[in-house]
């Protein structure tokens, strides 16, 4: 009698069951193609099927469930254990030395894209002992659970990060979180969909051993003396409200056990009641390069590079503007990536980008300005050929398969920025470094790629990555 398998692959309550499964599904899913040329596995035949279920999808990401079915000759089901234990295995070897990020889907918590290579702490160079101060803090609270329950304080810890942008906040974060074998919660006060109740379940949901991360908090809420002249922006730009957040952060209902990061770039901007100690309860400016920061910056990209010119470097770079943020002289070194006395001599090239970039007011005006001076201009002014002109590439040229190549010829013709119609879409193209940072920039630290369903499928059954379009 054949014995058989089903390898639901429905999301299921737990996070940490969930991913599991999800990774699990994923190996299955690489065995599948393989298993389509030659299914066997060890010295058994098996047969794979996958279907789709067409009723049922996944209410919160439009997924549809899909279930996995084994069949093999025999009566000895071991060989299914052992494949599900062969997926595990995997599912957390993908995970040593990584950095998982999870983000809310629904009343959960998701892992979201693969898990991240940990970056190294020392990668981050905040100036002269913060990182220290940080990292300290943190352990400290880590390994004193018996302290905070002998004198009944709630076992939680906040931390406010400020500063202009480029400067480290999250790149700190993240290096701090691999530091300590940490998942990241990425969380968006501006997410419409989060309610006070949703704010509150996610916190006490987030699991074990993760950071909870609300990024840019003073683009949900300002204080109360701004809520003043902007009443709506007071109430948050959803469902969740200022006071939800605050109880959520530190109210009865909360858990415990919970380590919580914000970052915004405009401190000035934020509620008393929010960084008031219990909320926050360790505050930090993360500002522009120091002569410092810049010399370390500077060693760590050359070490061969004496120390002297390190010093030559940072007063160099300082005399251009004090500033600079670190993203900037990142770019800088890359600029001159073999060539250290270059990125020197050539520290002027840092002077546009201070003057763009330099922490100002409203970051994402000072990014249109930097490139587009003068008026912006709208989609129906955008050049691009028109749709039969593109049909005329695609077909009569034969540059549908070819697209790249296509891209190409466009950019000659029309610019760095031109629109394009395809079937039913219209793309707009964007084609230089500098436009594409902007977006880069403006969209997030996590963006979400759109699904792409077909594109995926089509790429699952050649067994090739996804690519950038959808990671
Ligand atoms: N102190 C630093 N040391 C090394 N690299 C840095 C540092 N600060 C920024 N970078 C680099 O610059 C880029 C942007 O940094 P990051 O996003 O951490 O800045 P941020 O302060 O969080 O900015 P924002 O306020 O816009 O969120 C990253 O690629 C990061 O590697």
């Amino acid at each position: 009698m054949p014995s058989m398998l089903r390898a639901a692959c429905a999301p299921g309550s737990e996070p940490s069951a969930w991913q599991y499964e999800k990774t699990a599904t994923e190996f299955l899913k690489q065995r599948v193609r393989r298993w389509l040329g030659h299914s066997r596995y060890g010295r058994k035949w098996i047969r794979v099927e996958r279907n789709r279920e067409k009723q049922m999808i996944d209410l919160h990401t439009g997924t549809p469930w899909e279930s996995v079915t084994f069949t093999a000759l025999g009566t000895n089901r071991d060989i299914f254990f052992s494949i599900l234990q062969e997926a595990r295995e995997l599912a957390l070897r993908q995970q040593e030395g990584k950095t998982v990020m999870y983000t809310a889907m629904g009343a959960e918590w998701r892992p979201f894209g693969f898990p991240r290579r940990r970056r190294p702490l020392a990668s981050v160079v905040l100036d002269e002992g913060i990182a220290e101060r940080i990292v300290q803090d943190v352990q400290e609270f880590i390994t004193s659970p018996q302290w905070y329950s002998d004198r009944g304080i709630p076992y939680r810890r906040g931390y406010l990060l400020y500063g202009p942008p480029g400067c480290g906040k999250s790149s700190f974060i993240t290096a701090l979180a691999g530091e300590l074998q940490y998942s990241i919660c990425l969380l968006s006060l501006s997410d419409r969909s989060l309610s006070d109740d949703r704010l509150n379940h996610l916190l006490s949901a987030a699991p074990q051993q993760s950071i909870v991360l609300l990024e840019d908090v003073d683009a949900a809420f300002v204080s109360r003396d701004l809520a003043a002249e902007n009443p709506t922006a007071y109430q948050g730009m959803g469902r969740l409200t200022f006071s939800g957040l605050l109880n959520a952060l530190d109210g009865v209902a909360s858990t415990e056990a919970r380590i919580v990061f914000m970052t915004t770039n405009h401190v000035d901007r934020l509620d008393p009641a929010l960084v008031r100690p219990g909320r926050v309860d360790l505050k930090q400016y993360v500002g522009p390069c120091s002569r410092w920061q810049l010399t370390h910056m500077f060693q760590r990209f050359y070490p061969e590079q004496s120390w002297a010119a390190a010093e030559r470097f940072a007063d160099q770079a300082l005399a251009v503007s004090d500033q600079l943020s670190a993203a900037q002289v990142q770019g800088h070194f890359m600029l001159h990536k073999a060539d250290p006395p270059g990125a020197i001599t050539d520290v002027g090239a840092l002077a546009p980008w201070a003057k763009a970039w330099g922490p100002g007011p409203v970051r994402a005006k000072a990014t249109v300005s930097a490139t587009v001076p003068g008026r912006l201009k709208s989609l129906e002014e955008l050049p691009g050929p028109s749709v039969l002109r593109c049909l005329y590439w695609y077909l009569l040229r034969g540059y549908l398969l070819h697209m790249h190549d296509l891209q190409g010829i466009f950019k000659q013709r029309y610019g760095s920025l031109w629109k394009q119609h395809t079937g039913p879409y219209m793309t707009v193209n964007v084609a230089c470094p500098e436009l594409l940072e902007q977006i880069l920039r403006q969209e997030g630290r996590f963006p979400t790629r759109c699904d792409m369903a077909l594109w995926k499928e089509h790429r699952d059954l050649r067994g090739q990555a996804y690519g950038p379009l959808t990671e």
